[in-house]
C-alpha cells in the first residue's frame, strides 16, 4: 500500500507567532479528528525546530521546502540533509517549480539532493510539472518524462519507492487554474508508467505521487478520487486551517 499524504507547502509565509499558532492549531485538528491520510507541513526552515518540538509524537511530518546539494561547507544560506536528520526533520520539498525558476535549480541538481537526503533517511518529496508554453506545445508528457528520468533514475529499486513524488503543473501554481482530474491522472499515470518501465511494476505501484497547484476545498475530492493520486501538495489552502482541514476531509471521502 502506498502512502496517502496531505501536505502544505507553507512558502514564504508567517511570522514566528502567526506560524507557532496555526501548528498548535493542526495538533489539535490532528489530535481530535480521524484522518485517512498522513499530514505533512514545510514551513519556511526558520520554524522546523519548533514544529518538532509542537509535533514531538510525529502527529505531522515535518518537511523543509528545500534542502543543498552539497554535503557541508561555505555555501551561505543554504542548510543541509546532515542538519535536518540532526532536528529529526521528516524530509525535504525537491525541485520545486518556484526553485526551479528564482534560483536556477534543474534535475541534476534534484538528483544530487535526492541521493543526499534518502542516505540521510529522510523522504525526498521530489517535484516536477512542465510549464504553459510547454503544455501549449504538447510537450508535457515528454518533459515530465525527462524530468522524471534525470533526477530519479540513478536511484535502486528500496531506493525510489522511498521517494515521494508532487506533479505540479507550474502553470496551476497559485494561478487559481487547475489540472482537470483527468489531466493530473494522465501524468500520474503517466509517471508510475515512466517508473515501472524502468523498475517494474510492483516497485512503481509504491510510488506515492501528489498532485499540486491551486487544490482547493471545492475541488481536493475530485482531484483525490483518480486512482494514481495519492494526495495533495497544497500552497496557499494550507496556510488557514478551515481550509487545510476541508482538504484533509476531502481525502476521508474517498
Ligand atoms: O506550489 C504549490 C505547492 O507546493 C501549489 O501552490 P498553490 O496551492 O498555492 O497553487
Amino acid at each position: 500500500m502506498r502512502r496517502k499524504i496531505v501536505a502544505g507547502n507553507w512558502k514564504m509565509n508567517k511570522n514566528v507567532i502567526d506560524a507557532q499558532q496555526l501548528m498548535i492549531q493542526l495538533l489539535s485538528y490532528k489530535n481530535n479528528n480521524a484522518t485517512n491520510c498522513e499530514v505533512w507541513i514545510a514551513p519556511p526552515s526558520l520554524y522546523l525546530m519548533m514544529a518538532k518540538d509542537i509535533y514531538e509524537k510525529e502527529e505531522i511530518g515535518v518537511f523543509s521546502q528545500d534542502m543543498s546539494e552539497h554535503e557541508s561547507g561555505a555555501y551561505t544560506g543554504e542548510i543541509s540533509a546532515d542538519m535536518l536528520e540532526s532536528i529529526d526533520a521528516n524530509g525535504s520539498l525537491i525541485g520545486h517549480s518556484e526553485r526551479r525558476q528564482y534560483h536556477g535549480e534543474t534535475d541534476s541538481h534534484c538528483n544530487r539532493k535526492i541521493k543526499l537526503a534518502l542516505d540521510k533517511g529522510l523522504i525526498p518529496v521530489y517535484c516536477n510539472g512542465e510549464t504553459l508554453e510547454q503544455r501549449k506545445a504538447g510537450q508535457h508528457l515528454e518533459v515530465v518524462k525527462t524530468q522524471t528520468e534525470t533526477a530519479l533514475f540513478t536511484l535502486s529499486a528500496e531506493e525510489i519507492k522511498r521517494v515521494v513524488i508532487a506533479y505540479e503543473p507550474v502553470w496551476a501554481i497559485g494561478t487559481g487554474e487547475t489540472a482537470t482530474p483527468e489531466q493530473a491522472q494522465e501524468i500520474h499515470a503517466h509517471i508510475r508508467n515512466i517508473i515501472a518501465a524502468k523498475y517494474g511494476k510492483e516497485v512503481a505501484d509504491e510510488v506515492s505521487i501528489l498532485y499540486g497547484g491551486s487544490v482547493k476545498p471545492d475541488n481536493a475530492k475530485e482531484i483525490f478520487s483518480q486512482p494514481d493520486i495519492d494526495g495533495g501538495l497544497i500552497g496557499g489552502a494550507a496556510l488557514k486551517l478551515e481550509d487545510f482541514s476541508k482538504i484533509i476531509e476531502a481525502f476521508n471521502e474517498q
